[in-house]
């Protein structure tokens, strides 16, 4: 059996499902869930988050790997036998029934006795606020409150997980960022865990403790909202997470990369000496300034206003595009700076999936056990390097601000054949 976690409420190890025309939708799928936590599965169509869903609820059996609920093997147990309650994305709600029926249905064929029925469906329109609602027909209630009937119904049975799979999808902006907050209250009040699917970035980053970000069937990475926005481990989560620029690059050591035609410190270790990555840095992190006061110098290609900020656009002399938001406003085919800190700097590796990252670093550590003395020299050859490199004057490029140049172009496009 798994080493259970006495905060752990479900653990994926290596699971695998297949459906019988072969085609895996999960692959060697491992994580944890643990109890009281908001949880959300995001990813785009078909990556995989209602099969997870699926899995959890015993509607689905895994083809390979274990599951464990409560420390305790549940492949095979059926969903009846779980204490977990879904709210589907269309509420499959009753519609001859009126919302104390709806609510009371799964009290009922428990054979509850029918005051203590009153009491719970009670109790739990008023966690959901449609107190008084009990005679209403389903047919009566606005999209916002059908919702919350199905929240009810779910919550009445007292499970220990809830499962949400896109229940927020038919509501239209306004209904659905104030359902967001009344779920994220519920969920604190109810001190349950609840796992939310989504494939909509800003909910999910607004509403949850923990994110696991999907795509064909793979865990990208999980971690809080701020790790995943701050920290994402590869192209796929930096896109699929709010705006980002990604730029080819490398390593030319730890601490330093190159991009852009430019050597720049940055906070990054552990890759290998000239290894190719991939850089990102989020829009908001770089300051529009003169040519001579940037790191480096864009031509600007387009301009957005977007009330808060101006969106622009434009290219770096590698021909990389850029975006930036800025609350000073610049011109189409001007010359500009872009400035940023070393800790703006975030380095991925190409297409590495967060449980690839972690084997890298376990075999890292394999690697000390077996010539421990060897690493300890290089490493503090390395911080040497290091420490002298930051302290000499001849720092990298990004450190002194370059001359502006004028062979700002597209890639594909001569220098005079610019938008602008
Ligand atoms: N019963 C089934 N038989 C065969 N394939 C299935 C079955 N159910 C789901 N799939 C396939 O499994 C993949 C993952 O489906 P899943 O519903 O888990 O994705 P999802 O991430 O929830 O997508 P969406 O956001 O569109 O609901 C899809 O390619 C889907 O077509």
């Amino acid at each position: 059996m798994a080493d259970h976690k006495d905060n752990t409420i479900i653990r994926f190890e290596q699971v695998t499902k297949r459906y019988d025309n072969d085609t895996t939708v999960l692959k060697q799928v491992s994580f944890e869930i643990e109890r009281g936590k908001f949880y959300t599965l995001l990813g785009p169509s078909g990556c995989g988050k209602t099969t997870i869903l699926r899995l959890i609820a015993g509607f689905a059996e895994p083809s390979e790997g274990r599951i464990y609920f409560n420390g305790k093997l549940i492949n095979n147990v059926p969903p009846d036998k779980r204490q977990v309650n879904t709210v589907f994305q269309d509420y499959a709600l009753f519609p001859h029934l009126n919302v104390f029926e709806n609510i009371a249905f799964g009290l009922r064929i428990k054979k509850m006795k029918n005051a203590d029925i009153a009491e719970k469906v009670k109790e739990a329109l008023r966690f959901v606020n449609l107190s008084g609602y009990e005679n209403r027909e389903i047919s009566e209630m606005s999209g916002g409150q059908r919702q919350r009937v199905a929240i009810a119904r779910a919550i009445v049975n007292e499970p220990e997980i809830l499962l949400l799979d896109e229940p927020l999808s038919a509501l239209d902006l306004k209904l659905r960022t104030e359902m967001q907050y009344e779920l994220r209250e519920l969920q604190r009040r109810l001190g349950i865990t609840f796992i939310f699917v989504t494939h909509d970035q800003e909910e999910a980053l607004a509403m949850s403790d923990e994110i696991f970000v999907l795509n064909e069937g793979e865990i990208q990475q999980s971690g809080t909202p701020t790790d995943i926005y701050d920290e994402p481990i590869n192209r796929f989560v930096a896109d699929f997470i709010g705006e980002s620029n990604i730029v080819p690059g490398r390593m030319i050591e730890d601490f330093l990369a190159e991009f852009a035609g430019k050597k720049f410190e940055c906070v990054d270790q552990g890759f290998s000496p000239n290894e190719p990555v991939e850089i990102m840095i989020r829009p908001e992190d770089l300051e529009l300034t003169t040519p001579e006061q940037g790191n480096l110098q864009i031509k600007v290609d387009s301009q957005l206003f977007r009330g808060v900020h101006y969106e622009i656009s434009g290219y770096d002399e590698a021909g990389n595009e850029w975006l930036v938001h800025s609350t000073r406003k610049a011109t189409v085919g001007e010359i500009v700076g872009l400035r940023f800190d070393p800790e703006a700097i975030h380095v991925m590796r190409f297409g590495e999936t967060e449980a690839e990252f972690d084997a890298r670093l376990e075999s890292y550590g394999e690697q000390d056990d077996k010539d421990n003395d060897e690493q300890a020299q290089v490493a503090g050859a390395d911080e040497a390097n290091r420490l002298n490199k930051q302290n000499s004057p001849n720092r990298p490029d990004s450190l002194n601000t370059s001359s502006p140049k004028t062979n700002f172009t597209k890639p594909g496009e001569s220098s005079e054949g610019g938008r602008s």
